[in-house]
């Protein structure tokens, strides 16, 4: 297939090798001239140092993407509307591989790519994927998700490999609400790490995540199933337990005490979670949801003293596991 990559971090290089090792032609758009001339000299040393890349091109343009049979969308969650908007209106699918809601509208990014590209179907592609470990061609697995099913099994089915294993779905939004609200939960597990909270308090933090998950998850329109597949707590189980993880590693240095806006200085590459948790929480109270870790990620992401939100946490009354 033609494919065509939007997006030159991390995530968009890793994707873009992966395809190219299955035999795709693969173009990427990033954003940065010197992502594109590095990617074409074989590395991209901002986004994905020390991984050999050949096999896929990079270009600035992104124009001649318009004209691929399926575009992988890999921006931060909150540039996707503007990116795409760029593009010329397009029918090739869109998977969009960002994990985030768009803040003020509190659309998810498929509701956001439908009315960028009103001409192309909108599919989900997430799971439990750090870029340098898929970009080493380590295994790997995925769901894909598409409302038409054999759309996604044709797709699941195009791009998969022994070590990059792809699962169709149809529900587009319990994909893309797994991957947005573990982000926020990874802060929370990380800020246990860095408060020295122990892991008894990750692990119960990681249970209770995952039911604030599911609440939200099912009061949008996402399957249980789903939410408790490879693109929630797949995806959530990994990025609660690394510092390979960026909003995990936030969180650390919000635990220990740290102001987010010193850990968020100068940083080039994007902790999702710091922009989903408002968003999260803003959308949550609109519908009526009970989210306290969220909640409590957006305080300490606001300035909180840690120690007084996990007190807080601590302190809510006791209530049936199952409400
Ligand atoms: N890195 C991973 O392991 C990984 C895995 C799965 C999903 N994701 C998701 O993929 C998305 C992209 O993350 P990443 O890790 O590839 O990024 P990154 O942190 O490696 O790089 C930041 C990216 O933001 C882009 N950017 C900055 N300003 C921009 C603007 N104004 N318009 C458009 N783009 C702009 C940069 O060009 C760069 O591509 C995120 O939603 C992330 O949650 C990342
Ligand atoms: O480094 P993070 O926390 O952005 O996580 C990357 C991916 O989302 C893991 O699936």
């Amino acid at each position: 297939m033609n494919i065509g990559v939007i997006g030159g971090g991390a995530w968009g290089t890793a994707l873009a090798q992966v395809l190219a090792s299955g035999g795709h032609d693969v173009t990427l758009w990033a954003l940065e001239p010197e992502v594109v001339a590095g990617i074409n000299a074989g590395e991209n040393a901002i986004y994905l140092p020390g991984v050999p890349l050949s096999g896929f091109r990079a270009t600035g343009d992104l124009a001649p993407l318009a004209g691929a049979e399926a575009i992988l969308v890999v921006t931060p969650a909150q540039h996707t509307r503007g990116v795409l908007a760029k593009l010329p209106a397009t029918r090739a699918p869109l998977l969009l591989c960002s994990k985030g809601i768009e803040a003020g509208s509190h659309k998810l990014l498929s509701e956001v790519a439908a009315e960028a590209q009103p001409g192309a179907a909108v599919g989900v592609l997430s799971g439990p994927t750090f870029a340098a470990e898929v970009a080493r061609g380590l295994p790997t697995a995925v769901t894909i998700a598409m409302e038409d099913a054999d759309a996604a099994e044709r797709m699941a089915e195009a791009i998969a490999l022994p070590s990059f294993r792809t699962y169709a779905s149809t529900d587009v939004i319990g994909a893309e609400i797994g991957g947005a609200v573990k982000n926020v939960l990874a802060i929370a597990c990380g800020v246990v790490e860095g408060a020295g909270l122990g892991q008894n308090a990750r692990a119960a933090l990681i249970a209770r995540g995952f039911a604030e998950m599911t609440r939200f998850g099912l009061a949008r329109g996402s399957r249980a199933e789903t939410l408790a597949g490879l693109s929630g707590l797949g995806d959530l189980v990994l990025t609660c337990s690394s510092t390979a993880s960026r909003n995990f590693s936030l969180g650390v240095g919000l635990g220990q005490g740290r102001a987010a806006t010193e850990l968020m200085a100068d940083r080039r590459t994007v902790a999702e979670g710091a922009f989903t948790a408002p968003v999260l929480c803003e959308a949550a109270e609109a519908a009526g949801i009970d989210m306290p870790v969220a909640q409590g990620v957006r305080a300490l992401l606001e300035g909180a003293d840690v120690r007084a939100v996990i007190g807080e946490l601590l302190a809510r009354p006791l209530t049936r596991e199952h409400v």
